[in-house]
């Protein structure tokens, strides 16, 4: 089982690197390095959608070209939590990663680019791997949101739980990450430790190292589930 995970920066490849045991050997690609330990190779992909689909598309396509292809590639990291359903420190794990901001703003409100007749705003991770991951970690499960923007506002929250009522938190890099695990057709899942709440912006009460370390235990339980996963699962 060839799993890549990608994270937006350092700080959180080496919360998850710290769940595994194995030395890390760094591999330099075009753009990104990675970070090999055991059968886990990590990246720090970058912040925001673009970047993040850039560099694991790098990684994806060196790894087939290599003829080694990826099996699953987890989009990981932290994330701001919608309360109460995702307290600071929780675990959230996506059953569905959904672009908030990628439409159109009209005199009626926001349109999805999937209303506007474009592509895709929503990839559903396999549903039994999603399930057996919030039972041996204890996230929770639900939407986690990409967006290009954190939300600094009571207003803009309010919004996007309008929209997406089953969102749990939001983050930078999901829907980039899918998106170029969808065009390598490998299956995706985002895993989320809840830093600060979304609101109104208060970057001193952001609780980053408790998020980290609630990373590295939730990536400490996940090994197990992996490896027991075959990739021809739902
Ligand atoms: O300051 C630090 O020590 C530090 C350590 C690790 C990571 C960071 C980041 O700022 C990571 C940015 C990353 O975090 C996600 N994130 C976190 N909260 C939110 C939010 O409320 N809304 C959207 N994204 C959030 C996001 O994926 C960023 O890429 C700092």
């Amino acid at each position: 089982m060839r799993v890549l995970v990608a994270t937006a920066v350092p700080a959180e490849r080496e919360a998850v690197a710290q769940a595994f045991t194995e030395p890390v050997r760094e591999l330099p690609l075009p753009g990104v390095t990675v970070h090999r330990s055991g059968g886990h190779d990590l990246i720090a992909a970058g912040v925001g959608p673009a970047l993040a689909a850039a560099s694991t598309a790098t990684a994806l396509t060196a790894a087939a070209l290599g003829g080694t292809p990826y099996d699953l590639v987890v989009s990981a990291g932290i994330a701001g939590g919608f309360a109460p359903a995702a307290p600071l420190g929780s675990l959230v794990v996506a059953d569905e990663i959904t672009a908030a901001d990628l439409g159109a703003e009209t005199g009626d409100g926001f349109l999805p680019v999937t209303e506007l007749g474009f592509g895709t705003v929503t990839h559903r991770p396999p549903e039994a791997l999603v399930r057996a991951i919030a039972t041996a970690t204890g996230a929770r499960a639900g939407t986690v949101l990409t967006v290009a923007t954190v939300t600094g506002t009571a207003a803009r929250a309010d919004a996007l739980r309008a929209r997406h009522p089953r969102a749990l938190a939001e983050a930078m890099e999901g829907f980039g990450v899918a998106e170029a695990a969808a065009a390598h057709r490998v299956p995706v899942l985002e895993l989320r430790a809840v830093s600060n709440p979304v609101g109104p912006r208060d970057r001193a009460a952001w609780r980053v190292g408790d998020a980290l370390a609630a990373l590295t235990e939730g990536f400490g339980k996940l090994t197990n589930v992996l490896t027991r996963w075959s990739p021809h699962e739902s």
